[in-house]
């Protein structure tokens, strides 16, 4: 395998900003290229070979976090709600469905968006649109909206911040599972998806007791392994953290511990497919309704040659109406074809539309929906539903509708702080996480 990771340049890359200054660009990769790794390419290794179980049936992907992280959100408290949701999620995945469950936060990175127009008007002024933290501002003003690639630096440091967070947390005692009580506290608790999970950390209770009882260490539920992910977009970036590794002497993309293309920049002959063909992290592709059995097995051929397992995995976004069309020939054709790779299922992206009130919303019945096409379609093919893909945050938002805090459209105004898409709070994350054991129980 070459080394050279510089052969994107050559090629169109979709998305990109344009900055302002190409030489106030070079500073800062300059200055990425200097900075020490967030993640090592031995944890991405231990990543590839978890996925690699999730290809082989053997366990499940939970990846979510924001839509799109902001500097001003590393926080402790946002990143330990954010985790409570995950873990509280992981959780019930686990002890309900009785399946290991691979922890990856959209979490530590995922500063960058793809957007489907490059403007945005208000009341009659047409400014560039937000491209996420790394790239411009939020607010709606001409200088918030120019690209600046200093935010490229921002973005690092605001990852190493959050990475170092979730290590803690993960690492350092909140997560062990003696804590499934603690995780439950504040608003969630009195919602039924809380009352539910109640009633499964009590059964959590029980059993640690009888392990205890039977000279089991409880250390050894003390931690738990977290993964960060975020989509590569601005391969300005990520190509600045991607390093040689010394063990085998292959470039990592070490800003993250799996990276993902999205479904705008998965063109074959484009950048971003030619970069990830280079570094040697566990990646995803994210695929549309539009995408053909043979983009998928082309895709295959570029990204995972030899077949490793765990190397790709597939994040299927078709929609609630779509997806029990359009999976079907994907799988067949794929597994017809001797590939291994995950399926996980983002039933996000492809259900979102504007509520009356001009908020960007989904309905979670609509999630819960294409979620149940995904367990179908694998269910009839008799291949493996490897995960879900998901947006959420720890906090009250009502940014999705439904649920059993019965959010409607008339609420969404009370609390959308999203950056930019819908995310489920963390009540109606808890309701998916239900609803998928139930469906993984009895698949
Ligand atoms: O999160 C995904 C995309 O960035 C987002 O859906 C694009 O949204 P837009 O259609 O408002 O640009
Ligand atoms: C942009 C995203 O999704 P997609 O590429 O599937 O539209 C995303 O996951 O943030």
């Amino acid at each position: 395998m070459s080394i050279n990771f510089d052969s994107w340049r050559q090629l169109p890359a979709a998305q990109q900003p344009e900055w302002p200054d190409r030489d106030e660009l070079e500073k800062v990769v300059a200055e990425l290229k200097g900075l020490p790794p967030l993640v090592f390419a031995g944890e991405c290794d231990k990543l590839k070979a978890e996925l690699a179980a999730v290809a082989r049936g053997e366990a499940f992907v939970l990846q979510g976090g924001d839509c799109a992280e902001t500097f001003s959100g590393a926080t402790a408290n946002d990143v330990r709600n954010k985790l409570k949701t995950l873990l509280q999620m992981a959780i019930v995945l686990t002890y309900a469905a009785k399946v290991p469950v691979v922890k990856i936060g959209r979490m530590a990175g995922q500063f960058a968006k793809p957007r489907s127009k490059p403007t945005e008007a208000r009341d009659g002024i047409e400014l560039p649109t937000y491209r996420g933290d790394m790239v411009n501002g939020f607010d709606f003003t001409p200088e918030a909206r120019v690209p600046d690639p200093w935010r490229l630096l921002r973005a690092y440091h605001s990852s190493a911040v959050t990475l170092n967070l979730a290590r803690a947390f993960t690492r350092g005692g909140y997560a062990d599972l003696r804590q499934v009580h603690a995780w439950n506290q504040d608003f969630v608790i009195e919602s039924p998806a809380g009352k539910r999970y109640e009633q499964l950390a009590r059964g959590i209770d029980q059993a640690l007791a009888f392990m205890r009882a039977c000279g089991a260490d409880p250390n050894e539920f003390h931690t738990v392994e977290f993964y960060s992910s975020h989509e590569a977009l601005i391969l300005d970036y990520d190509h600045a953290l991607t390093r040689i590794d010394s063990r085998t002497g292959l470039p990592y993309d070490v800003s993250a511990h799996m990276v993902w293309i999205g479904e705008r920049t998965r063109q074959l002959d484009g950048a971003h497919v030619e970069f990830f063909s280079r570094i040697r992290n566990p990646i995803g592709v994210k695929l549309g309704p539009t995408t053909t059995p043979e983009d998928a097995l082309a895709l295959i051929e570029r990204l995972n040659p030899d077949n490793e397992p765990g190397r790709l995995t597939f994040i299927t976004r078709m929609g609630a109406g779509k997806i029990r069309d359009h999976l079907p020939n994907l799988v067949e054709k794929v597994t017809a074809s001797g590939a291994t790779v995950a399926w996980v299922c983002d039933p996000m992206h492809g259900n979102t539309f504007e509520a009356p009130s001009g908020h960007k919303t989904r309905r979670l019945d609509d999630v819960l929906n294409e979620v149940a096409g995904f367990f179908e379609v694998h269910g009839a093919l008799g291949t493996h539903p490897g995960g879900i893909h998901i947006e959420f945050t720890g906090d009250d938002v009502t940014e999705c509708v439904g649920g059993g805090l019965e959010i409607v459209e008339d609420d969404l105004a009370r609390r959308y702080e999203t950056a930019c898409d819908p995310r489920l709070n963390r009540s109606q994350s808890l309701d998916l996480a239900f609803r998928v054991a139930e469906l993984y129980r009895s698949a």
